[in-house]
């Protein structure tokens, strides 16, 4: 390696609460990032039942956090143990390790009450793993009065330097756009829900925790008069600054939606495909219009069908003039760019370089973001 490189972990474990992204990243003296490995761990069923109950209000709200922010500590590690034996290296090698955490309230509209909590034990991490830890990245975007959300567009502005118009389309539990114009300032924001619908909705029917490949979603007929009705939501003609999550979408809201009317479950798991494809192409091209190539990264990248509606919507549109592809024709696998944005987070904490873009959270000025939990 590079004696000007230092290796940093990147961890993320994100809205759609399927596991944890261990991602060990090369970094340079000015952000130039490279992933060298990878591992991802499933959250085992409890973890991800506590996490998951934890999203919404209920009894004894403190002390489960706690205990859910020592059990993801815990599952970190051994992610983080993992990824070290894999790739044969030691803690010392390592600078540091940048945690997401788990959100489990995201309340970035309440001025000086507002709040997002990543929930993590970062102290417990540091102990186990002997490497220094960065965690907590939000709340000081939010504290300058911003949304702490969504942070990947600047290391998105790092990674995917182009001489063209590009925009970054990250489909996970929700869904986020960042425009990166070849002159002009970067931007982004989340456009709404990714895969949360479909995952929750597939997971009451059918037990499944996605669907892959879209392939139930494809046994059913769209259902447009429910899809207008989700559409109406407020959110998505909202201007950015904007940011969402699990406080906004979940199943009370398709409940909600659907009324009293009666649907065949396939024909509503058809419809919240098209809802993520259609409000991530709207955002698009409400925003965007101008965009030469649109690079499509998270978990989302992965569904066949979601990337099939996609390219057809871009393609009715724009007849040709916007190439829709995955974060792997940049050489990143889609599922490991948020993992590894997180490393680029913690080394920008260690080079005291603030990581906030106020265009796109609206944060009163840059920030440094995160806070060090020293091994
Ligand atoms: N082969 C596949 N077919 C369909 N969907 C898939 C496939 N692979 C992954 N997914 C979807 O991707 C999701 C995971 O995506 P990802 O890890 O990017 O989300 P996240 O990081 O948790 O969310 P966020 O970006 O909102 O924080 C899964 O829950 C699933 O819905
Ligand atoms: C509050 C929160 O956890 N937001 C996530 C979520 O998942 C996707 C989207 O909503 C994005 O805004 C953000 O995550 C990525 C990593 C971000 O900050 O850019």
């Amino acid at each position: 390696m590079n004696k000007l490189h230092s290796l940093y972990i990147g961890l993320m474990s994100g809205t759609s609460l399927d596991g944890i992204d261990a991602v060990l990243a090369q970094i340079g003296p000015n952000g130039e990032t490279s992933s060298l490995d990878a591992v991802s761990t499933p959250f085992s069923p409890e973890l991800r039942k506590v996490l998951f109950d934890l999203q919404s209000p209920g009894p004894n709200e403190l002390h489960r956090e706690k205990q859910a922010g020592n059990a993801l500590a815990l599952a970190y590690a051994e992610a983080v143990n993992q990824l070290l034996k894999k790739a044969n290296l030691q803690p010392s090698d390592i600078t540091a390790i940048g945690a997401h955490g788990q959100t489990i309230r995201h309340q970035p509209h309440l001025g000086d009450m507002a709040y997002t909590h990543q929930t993590l034990n970062a102290a417990l991490l540091a102990e186990k793993t002997g490497i220094d830890v960065i965690a907590d990245f939000r709340s000081r975007d939010v504290a300058a009065g911003g949304h702490g959300a969504p942070l990947v567009p600047a290391f998105h502005a790092q990674q995917f330097q182009s001489t063209e118009n590009l925009a970054i389309l990250n489909i996970g539990g929700i869904a986020n756009l960042t425009l990166l114009p070849k002159d002009g300032e970067v931007t982004g924001f989340d456009c709404g829900p990714g895969n949360i619908l479909m995952d929750a909705w597939i997971h009451e029917h059918q037990g499944n925790t996605f669907d892959e490949n879209g392939n139930w979603a494809l046994q059913g007929k769209v259902n447009e008069v429910l899809l207008t009705k989700m559409l109406a939501d407020p959110f998505f003609i909202k201007a950015p600054p904007k940011s969402t999550g699990r406080d906004d979408f979940h199943l009370a809201w398709l409940q909600e939606k659907m009324g009293q009317d009666n649907h065949h479950a396939e024909d509503v798991q058809a419809t919240l495909l098209h809802l993520t494809a259609h409000s991530a192409f709207e955002a698009l091209l409400r925003h965007a219009p101008q965009t030469h190539t649109l690079i499509v990264c998270g978990g989302g990248a992965r569904n066949n069908a979601l990337m099939n509606l996609l390219k057809v919507k871009v393609q009715h549109v724009f007849k040709g003039s916007i190439e829709v592809t995955t974060s792997d024709s940049a050489g990143i696998d889609p599922q490991l760019v948020e993992g590894l944005a997180f490393a680029w987070l913690a080394w920008a904490h260690k080079e005291k370089r603030p990581a906030n873009l106020p265009a796109v959270t609206g944060a009163k000025g840059p920030r440094i973001l995160g806070a060090c939990y020293p091994a």
